[in-house]
């Protein structure tokens, strides 16, 4: 669907970006994480054609006449106009179907209310984000791009999020996202960038990333600091959750063992830091 090559940026602070390539296809959801500083706008401005690369090349295979939307940074909305009327005015910016039908089936896509006549200053910051995600939806794009779209959430926006944006993968849409945060990558990527000063210095399934260098996980059962099972493994314990240190081939039989004792495990989220998948090549 999209294959970037080789690409450089060069300002003049510095090399932003250095010989970055990456592909994303239809329907999957890749992640690009790195610190402050990076390189993530740089790369989505390029891929979205806001800011001309040094070197390299993107090559998108659409024939839609918007191929990527995007929000890249915060969602530019004007905060005095209400959701509807936002969506309104970028849509006849993007020459994009404008009747009151098609207009209000994209705020029911992201799950914003069509009763909100408010203007969107009064919006949460998940609301904005959602209407940012609308306005990139205009003209149907087949690959979404998002820059940071967790921050400033809380838990229970992130999560909303991220099934909103599982939706958009699963109905063939490719998905770009950034983030300085592995826990929220994590929970809906299925494949990572892992960038540090302008170079990509890891990628792969996140799941093949995350279990080749993890062995620290916790566990959430109710009690499970009574389990005996555990013991073996656990290296810090609270009433429902355990940290425990094994490799992943142990994981699948810790779980089974858990069970058989009783205890029935509600998440196992791996510890992993954005420094050791800077430090780790696979
Ligand atoms: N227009 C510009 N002119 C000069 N330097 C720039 C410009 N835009 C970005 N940079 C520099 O390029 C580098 C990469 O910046 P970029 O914004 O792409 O990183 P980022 O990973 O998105 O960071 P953040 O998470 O803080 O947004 C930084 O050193 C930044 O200061």
């Amino acid at each position: 669907m999209l294959h970037a090559k080789g690409l450089t940026k060069i300002y003049s602070s510095g090399k932003a970006l250095d010989s970055v390539s990456i592909s994303l296809k239809a329907g999957s959801i890749s992640g690009l994480l790195g610190k402050n500083g990076a390189g993530k706008s740089t790369l989505f401005k390029i891929l979205c054609n806001l800011v001309t690369a040094d070197e390299g090349k993107v090559e998108i295979n659409s024939n839609r006449k918007k191929p990527i939307g995007a929000v890249i940074e915060h969602p530019g909305l004007y905060s005095y106009l209400n959701a509807y009327d936002n969506l309104k005015i970028f849509a006849s910016m993007q020459n994009a179907p404008s009747d009151r039908n098609s207009l209000e089936n994209y705020l029911r896509m992201v799950g914003l209310p069509l009763d909100r006549k408010d203007p969107v200053q009064n919006f949460s910051m998940g609301m904005k984000q959602r209407l940012g995600i609308a306005i990139a939806l205009l003209n149907d794009p087949e690959i979404l791009i998002l820059d940071e779209p967790f921050s400033g959430l809380d838990p229970i926006g992130v999560a909303s999020l991220i099934t909103l944006i599982k939706k958009f993968a699963s109905q063939g849409i490719a998905i770009f996202i950034s983030s300085h945060l592995m826990a929220e990558l994590h929970k809906c990527c299925d494949y990572l960038y892992i960038i540090d000063n302008g170079a990509i210095v890891n990628h792969g399934p996140t799941f093949q990333l995350i279990n080749n260098l993890v062995s620290i996980y916790t566990l959430t059962a109710e009690n499970i600091s009574n389990s005996s099972v555990v013991k073996k493994y656990a290296i810090h314990f609270e009433k429902n959750n355990v940290t425990v240190n094994c490799v992943s081939g142990e994981m699948p039989i810790l779980l089974k063992e858990l069970l058989e004792e009783g205890f029935q495990v509600t998440a196992c989220v791996p510890n992993i830091t954005l420094e050791q998948l800077l430090k780790n090549d696979l």
